[in-house]
């Protein structure tokens, strides 16, 4: 009879992945090598940004009492950006200036090159310019710390650096960052069954898909991966490559040879080695092995192709996301139409979202690969549940 380790619902398993995700690590990365990490430590502005009173405007620096409508001032200076915050326009004159350029001291306001009879562009600095319109006090002048202030956070500790997030760093002058560095991944294809792309079939042989899925799956999710697709059914060959595909890894992924049947290498390399291969209740990916190798957290997803991409949302994603220092988000949609089905176990269904419902794909097999593209995610029907009607709410795993 076959030997199970434990039988375990969707939720019991869930926990025992996160039983193993390691205690959080903070290493220091250059900016341009820190998208989608999070950031562990937040970073506050060292100095106020702008760092001092800006200009808004390309125009004419001035004080807001000698306007006069059609009246002209003498332009005493030339301020570009760049150029060192200092004293003028003196009273009655004015300063020309650029776009971000520091307001000398005494200018209040700033004149739009528009409102006066200067020419926009390269033209040489004026004697005097004439004012067409007198704009209100104050007029196009950024406050300094009118962005951000010196010593306020910029990016909170825990948040994934996107674009903005980088730029809003690398505008405070932060060249390196603290962050959660982004597991290594190795995700390992087995089956004597199987051929890479490219290469001829022979009768009873199939293209290896799922290293290509997995290693999409976490490359999506933003880590590095080495994928692997071991062509083989050889238990004792496996047993000495294991030294190998624990190497340089903070996870090891499989695929297939997990379940009862006769030729189930990783079951057979594995199972006496710490990994526990059990049941959990769920429909597709029954058949899971999990546990840790040296120290290094090993899943063994089932080899059917939907079981697998559904194991890894539902398993290896959680891992990844908490070891990565990212929360695990629950999602939730609401079911676009009626779904039938046999309670006992959670169910995962391919969907797609329509007006934001999830609409159940017609094809639901578990061997049905070119089925996933074009999906969404998968609904989750909770296992007591038989019938769900269409608009109420469902538990959500995205596709990346
Ligand atoms: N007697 C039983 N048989 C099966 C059970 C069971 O409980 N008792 N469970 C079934 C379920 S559920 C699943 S899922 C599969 C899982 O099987 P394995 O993890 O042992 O996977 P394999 O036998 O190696 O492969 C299953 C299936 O998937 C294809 N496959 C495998 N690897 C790939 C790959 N990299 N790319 C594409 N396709 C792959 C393989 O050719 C098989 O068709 O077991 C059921 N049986
Ligand atoms: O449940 Mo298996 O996971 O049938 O494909």
């Amino acid at each position: 009879m076959e030997h199970l380790a434990w039988q375990r619902t969707v939720e019991q398993h869930r926990e025992a992945v996160l039983c193993m995700v390691p205690p959080p690590a903070v290493v220091r990365r250059a900016l341009d090598e820190a998208l989608g990490l999070v950031l562990a430590v937040g970073a506050t502005a060292p100095a106020d940004l702008p760092g001092t009173r800006a200009s808004a405007m390309d125009g004419f620096a001035v004080r807001h009492a000698d306007l006069v409508q059609g009246g002209t001032l003498p332009v005493t200076l030339d301020v570009p950006a760049g150029a060192r915050p200092g004293e003028g326009p003196g009273p009655g004159s004015a300063a020309r200036i650029m776009t971000g350029a520091p307001v000398p001291t005494g200018a209040d306001t700033v004149v739009a090159v528009e409102y006066t009879d200067i020419p926009r562009g390269p033209v040489p600095l004026p004697h005097q310019v004439r004012i067409h319109r007198v704009p209100p006090l104050g007029d196009a002048i950024r406050a300094a710390g009118s962005d951000v202030a010196a010593g306020s956070v910029v990016v909170a500790a825990g948040s994934v650096l996107d674009a903005t997030a980088i730029s809003a760093l690398a505008a405070t002058g932060h060249a390196e960052v603290s962050v959660r560095p982004a597991p290594r991944v190795r995700v390992v294809s087995t089956g004597a069954e199987l051929r890479s792309p490219g290469q001829p079939l022979a009768a009873g042989q199939l293209h290896d898909s799922n290293s290509f899925l997995m290693a999409a799956l976490a490359r999506s999710l933003g880590h590095q991966v080495d994928r692997v697709s071991l062509q083989h059914d050889d238990a004792e060959a496996l047993t000495a490559e294991l030294p190998r595909l624990l190497h340089g890894t903070d996870i090891l992924v499989f695929s297939g040879g997990a379940s009862a049947g006769a030729f189930e290498v990783v079951r057979q390399a594995l199972g006496g080695r710490g990994i526990g291969f059990g049941h959990v209740a769920m429909q597709p990916g029954k058949p899971q092995g999990l546990g840790v190798l040296d120290g290094v957290p090993v899943f063994c997803l089932p080899g059917n192709p939907v079981a697998c991409a559904v194991s890894f949302l539902a398993f290896v994603r959680p891992w990844l996301d908490a070891a990565a220092g990212r929360g695990g988000q629950q999602h939730r949609v609401q079911l676009g139409q009626e779904l039938g089905g046999k309670p006992g176990r959670t169910r995962f269904v391919g969907a797609v979202l329509r007006e934001g419902r999830g609409v159940p794909a017609a094809a639901r097999q578990s061997h049905q690969v070119t089925r996933l593209a074009g999906l969404d995610g998968f609904l989750v029907v909770p296992a007591e549940r038989e019938s769900v009607a269409a608009g109420e709410e469902l538990g959500w795993l995205p596709l990346p």
